[in-house]
């Protein structure tokens, strides 16, 4: 059996709903532990604790790649299949995770994940100040995706560098799929920036946007195997699998959508092939890292910008360290995690 790699796991019936709360509580290491709250079906409610577990890690790593004073968590409610969420039943539950949330007593804070809006986070916020990405009017920082538009922007200038010794991104050939809320922002930064912009979505009705940003329309497939100096993925997951691989002819990967590799193995075949990879994790941050900056530091949005900009000497750092030892930048990101965490332990009184 694997070892409990958590500070603290809480599983409670909901009170008001009846249905599994799980909060998962990685590491406070750095600092308050932050994750969203994914409210989503499962089969059997153990899976959503396999996630709360996998996903809290993952946050942990996030911020500490980040340079976030953060560490990682996660809420997940096992819906069962079958059970209909209206919208009284919602409540409920979001209740039931505020409360949960609330009993932790600011050790942990959660935000919005896949099941999730900011309309639910300021319900959450009734019941505790340890909640963000709550609606704008309600004095929170709201849709996080421009932001995480910036962030992948200030990724791909690294990325840029790194390929071509400038951070400028006119002229360079990007090849985006994708063009949802953060997808359609960056294609919009891009095209400012005078980007060669080729772009792609399933959903047709995106196709007169392209063409508004000046961008060249292709499928997703098209897009995915493009000749491109950069491949950003910013739809869903899954999309970089060891088939792909030998398809692809961009130089360079980073882009917003969460969870890119089909299985870990896979940033070794595209580092193989010499293609840089840089995790989605480290190229997503910019939502979590303004969020966090407004509502939980109380920032003004100025220095918020600078430190979702800051993505830039993250990524540029990674790729150098990387490069240098002829890692994957993926391998690196884990080290430069495990560093900070170790040294954030060491710092700390025991007791
Ligand atoms: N919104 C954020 O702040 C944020 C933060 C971190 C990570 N992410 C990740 O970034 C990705 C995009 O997020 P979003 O908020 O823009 O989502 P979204 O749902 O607004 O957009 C996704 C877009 O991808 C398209 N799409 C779906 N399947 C596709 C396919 N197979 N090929 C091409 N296009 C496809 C959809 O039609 C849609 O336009 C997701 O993976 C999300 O988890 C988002």
């Amino acid at each position: 059996m694997p070892e409990l790699d958590h500070e603290h796991v809480a599983i409670r019936t909901g009170p008001r709903s009846g249905l599994p709360v799980i909060v998962a509580v990685h590491s406070t290491a750095l600092g308050q532990a932050v994750g969203g709250c994914r409210v989503w079906r499962y089969a059997d409610w153990r899976d959503g604790l396999t996630d709360a577990l996998r996903l809290s890690a993952g946050m942990t790593a996030k911020c500490a790649v980040a340079g976030l004073a953060n560490g990682g968590g996660k809420t997940v409610v096992a819906v069962p299949e079958g059970t209909e969420l209206d919208p009284g039943l919602r409540r409920r539950v979001l209740e039931d995770v505020a409360d949960a949330v609330a009993s932790l007593d600011g050790t942990y804070a959660t935000g919005p994940d896949v099941g999730t809006s900011p309309e639910d986070m300021a319900v959450i916020g009734e019941r505790t100040a340890h909640v963000f990405c709550r609606p704008v009017e309600q004095g929170g920082s709201g849709d996080s995706s421009p932001a995480t538009a910036l962030g992948t922007l200030a990724a791909l200038r690294a990325v840029r560098h790194r390929l071509h010794g400038t951070p400028a991104l006119k002229g360079a050939r990007v090849s985006l799929v994708g063009l949802g809320s953060v997808g359609l922002r960056l294609a919009g930064l891009l095209a400012e920036e005078g980007a060669e912009l080729l772009v792609s979505d399933i959903d047709p009705a995106k196709r007169a946007r392209a063409r508004e940003l000046g961008a060249t329309w292709t499928s997703p497939g098209e897009a995915l195997t493009a000749e491109a100096d950069i491949l950003v993925p910013a739809a869903l997951g899954g999309i970089l699998t060891g088939d792909v691989v030998p398809e692809l002819r961009c130089a360079a990967i980073a882009g917003p959508a969460n969870n890119q590799l089909a299985a870990e193995p896979v940033a070794d075949l595209l580092h193989e092939r010499g293609i840089v990879w840089v995790p989605d994790y480290v190229v997503s941050a910019g939502g979590a890292i303004n969020a966090l900056a407004v509502e939980l530091r109380h920032e003004s949005p100025e220095e918020a910008r600078v430190r979702v900009e800051a993505i830039e000497h993250t990524v540029t750092e990674l790729l150098r360290e990387a490069e240098h030892r002829d890692v994957t930048p993926a391998r690196a990101a884990t080290e430069l995690a495990r560093r900070r965490l170790d040294a954030a332990r060491a710092r700390r009184p025991v007791g």
